[in-house]
């Protein structure tokens, strides 16, 4: 095994064409970035992984002490690019401000953007790792980012920022305490509570519960879209607030023009097709409706997505089926909602740019995180007395998953630790919609806490920001260009 410096001085840059991806339809939707190459890597598990990629995106430039680094770390389903998700926040004059610091954003392991996956090539067993990919951690995550960091040059992260999965990161890195000098976990825990766990093992459940799962031995083209589907439906609601739908949706039926009834079924003949067509809409691995005749067709009416209907809606609730006027036949009710459509919507959105065996991957990831696992106590303030540097917390008191009280106790863990409150009914996505006020709390946060680097500004990163803002180009050059500043 390398010793930790070598490791670091081997470790080498490629870009998404790199054969570790080669099996790898998810890698194109993050444009610019970079992946470094990590020769080997021990997990907490024990397992060694070889070749270890791991993608990232950098905006700015290192400063002379190399220490203006601002890391940035994602939630479940985010990536490297920063500008995707954040965006709103990072330019110049804003909390991730490019002339001011050199701002990095990795990957984490098991997510299909770019990282060591399921998605990605295992060059020992010459296939891509499936369901065959190991447990990873929270720690494993910073273990390995920090090599690229080093490998970046960064003598000391200034700030570390992540919400959900990206705070507890965030959290694991302020363990790290010559490293990292302030951090902002948002919207987060210390340890993954009873409530999260539940609603990741609801989530996979759908997902094993697809026949088309086959034990995650599934083909790249043909993924089990109705399970990770309804993960997705499932984690959604738990994303945001029973307030926030009522505003949105209350009982609005969908714009039919916008986002039609969504099912192909025939034309229901009998009263009890009619009503079979009604019990199973939505049901996206129906078959067809047995005949009096025949049994059931084997072949999928819809093949695990939301398909456009050739139906007409059943708000229209007046409307009589096969032309006649029998009452018998009429829907009394509306049973398609607005609130159904979008999260029909959200759901075929998520299966087109994730994978299932990854969101089982990262789900299992969150799972594990307890900042006091094997630290030598079990109660936080104990493992976390010791970690003196300035804490700013970000909490939504609508956020039902991640809940304000475990904010409250985040904060009160750090010595200099403190709470301020994003105002939000969008429950705990309320972090990645309210960009304002979460902007405003980590500037007024570095104006107290980095002023010597506020104080240095890197005019060339403005140009560079107006560059990719016009071409949404890399800034990341060769190692040389990054650290000349
Ligand atoms: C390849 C990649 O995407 S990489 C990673 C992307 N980034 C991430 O995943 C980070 C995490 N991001 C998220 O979780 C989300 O994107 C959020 C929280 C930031 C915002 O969620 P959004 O889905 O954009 O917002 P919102 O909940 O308002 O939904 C808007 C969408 O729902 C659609 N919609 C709204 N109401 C309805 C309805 N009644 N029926 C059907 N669709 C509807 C809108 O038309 C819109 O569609 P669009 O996304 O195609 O524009
Ligand atoms: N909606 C976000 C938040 C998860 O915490 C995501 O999909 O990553």
């Amino acid at each position: 095994m390398m010793d930790s410096r070598s490791l670091v001085d081997s470790i080498y840059f490629v870009d998404s064409t790199h054969p570790s991806q080669q099996e790898n339809k998810f890698i194109g939707f993050i444009p610019d970035q970079r992946i470094a190459i990590v020769p080997e890597f021990t997990l907490e598990c024990g397992e060694v992984l070889y070749d270890v990629p791991v993608a990232f995106k950098t905006w700015g430039a290192l400063n002379k002490d190399r220490n203006n680094c601002l890391l940035l770390c994602h939630a479940l389903s985010g990536s490297a690019d920063a500008a995707d998700w954040w965006g709103p926040m990072l330019g110049p004059g804003r909390a991730f401000d490019p002339t001011h610091f050199f701002i990095v954003c990795l990957n984490s392991l098991g997510s299909p953007y770019g990282s060591a996956s399921p998605v990605t090539w295992n060059s020992e067993t010459k296939s891509i790792y499936g369901p065959e990919f190991p447990l990873t951690t929270v720690r494993d995550d910073v273990a390995l980012h920090k090599l690229v960091l080093q490998r970046l040059g960064i003598e000391q992260v200034a700030m570390a920022v992540g919400g959900s999965m990206g705070g507890m990161l965030v959290l694991e890195w302020a363990f790290d305490t010559n490293y990292v000098r302030s951090i902002v976990p948002i919207s987060t825990s210390l340890r993954h509570s009873a409530w999260c766990i539940s609603w990741s093992e609801a989530q996979r459940q759908s997902i094993y519960s697809d026949p088309k799962f086959n034990d995650g031995f599934y083909d790249l083209d043909d993924q089990p879209l109705s399970g990770l589907g309804a993960a997705r439906m499932s984690a959604l609601l738990t994303y945001r607030s029973k307030c926030s739908f009522e505003r949105r949706f209350a009982r609005k039926l969908p714009d039919c023009n916008r986002h039609p009834y969504p099912d192909r079924v025939p034309t229901p003949m009998t009263p009890g097709d009619a009503n079979w067509v009604v019990h199973n809409e939505g049901n996206c691995n129906r078959r067809e409706r047995p005949s009096k005749s025949g049994g059931s067709s084997p072949e999928s009416l819809n093949n695990g997505v939301y398909k456009v209907p050739s139906t007409p809606s059943l708000s229209q609730s007046t409307e009589s089926v096969s032309g006649t006027q029998s009452p018998s036949l009429r829907r009394p009710a509306n049973t398609y909602f607005s609130a159904q459509s979008y999260l029909r919507y959200q759901a075929k959105k998520f299966v087109g740019r994730f994978d299932a065996n990854c969101y089982i991957a990262i789900t299992k990831k969150l799972d594990t995180h307890d900042v006091s696992r094997d630290r030598g106590s079990e109660d936080p303030m104990e493992v976390m007395k010791h970690l003196t540097l300035p804490v700013l917390v970000l909490g939504i008191e609508s956020d039902g998953l991640f809940t304000y009280d475990e904010q409250v106790e985040i904060a009160s863990c750090f010595p200099n630790g403190s709470l301020e409150t994003i105002i939000s009914a969008e429950g705990h996505d309320g972090f990645l919609l309210e960009f304002t006020q979460v902007n405003s709390y980590i500037q007024k946060f570095q104006a107290e806490h980095l002023a010597d680097i506020m104080s240095q500004k890197n005019a060339s990163a403005e140009l560079e920001m107006e560059s990719l803002n016009a071409q949404r180009e890399s800034v990341f050059g060769e190692m040389e260009d990054i650290t000349s500043w």
